[in-house]
């Protein structure tokens, strides 16, 4: 079974064992002729596949109950797929989801490490840093590097750790991310193993 989860900048896709991603800008999701069951935030992907009869939108097949109602459908992959945990999904935007005892808690959502970049270095050539992922952030910073990196980092990890959740790190950056949740699982096919529980409940796989 082929999967995919796009994204705002990444088509993701899963077949059978194979993880594989392609770039929305250069992707034509013609080239590919067997059935691909997807969830997509991508509007302007979503306009292309419309009429593509092998790309099949599985989001109708989600009981959106328990979401409201512009929530994003890789979050709520994601949220179906665990239990009572903290989910981050670190890509374009970084997501971050609570699930306690199978209940969704909310969420919210932060801007991803590209876009968080070059915001600061559309201030000032002074703040045109890398964030510094291996940073102290129990301690104050010294630097400009580390001034904008705690700025972005620390902000985050104290409002996630704030939920005594375990946490699950996925999405492009789930591997950077996790020099700061020390403690979190790296999960990055955590959105289709939602997909998957998606498909079984409504006994489409
Ligand atoms: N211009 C960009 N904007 C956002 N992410 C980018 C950009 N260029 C490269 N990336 C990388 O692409 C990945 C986006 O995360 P991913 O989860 O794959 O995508 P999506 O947000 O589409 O789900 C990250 O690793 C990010 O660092
Ligand atoms: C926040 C997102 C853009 C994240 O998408 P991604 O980083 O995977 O490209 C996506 O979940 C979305 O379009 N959400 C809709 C708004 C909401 O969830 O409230
Ligand atoms: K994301």
């Amino acid at each position: 079974m082929l999967l995919c989860d796009i994204g705002n900048t990444s088509y993701h896709f899963l077949d059978d064992e194979r993880s594989f991603k392609e770039s929305v800008g250069t992707f034509n999701p013609q080239n590919i002729q067997e059935k691909v069951y997807y969830i997509s935030v991508n509007h302007a992907v979503n306009a292309e596949i419309a009429n593509l009869v092998n790309w099949i939108d599985i989001s109708s097949l989600i009981n959106r109950e328990r979401y409201y109602e512009t929530m994003g459908i890789d979050r709520i992959a994601a949220v179906e797929a665990v239990e009572n945990a903290i989910v981050v999904d670190a890509g374009s935007a970084v997501t971050v989801d609570a699930v306690k005892e199978g209940v969704y808690m909310g969420g919210f959502i932060y801007p991803g490490m590209k876009a968080m970049q070059k915001s600061y270095k559309d201030i000032s050539p002074a703040l045109d840093y890398s964030f510094n992922f291996e940073l102290n952030l129990d301690k104050m910073p010294k630097n400009s590097q580390d001034a904008i990196s705690y700025g972005y980092l620390k902000t985050l990890y104290t409002e996630v750790m704030l939920h005594n959740l375990p946490v699950i790190l996925t999405g492009g950056d789930a591997k950077v991310f996790a020099k700061i949740f020390k403690e979190a699982d790296v999960d990055e096919r955590l959105v289709f193993k939602g997909m998957k529980k998606i498909l079984q409940k409504a006994d489409r796989c």
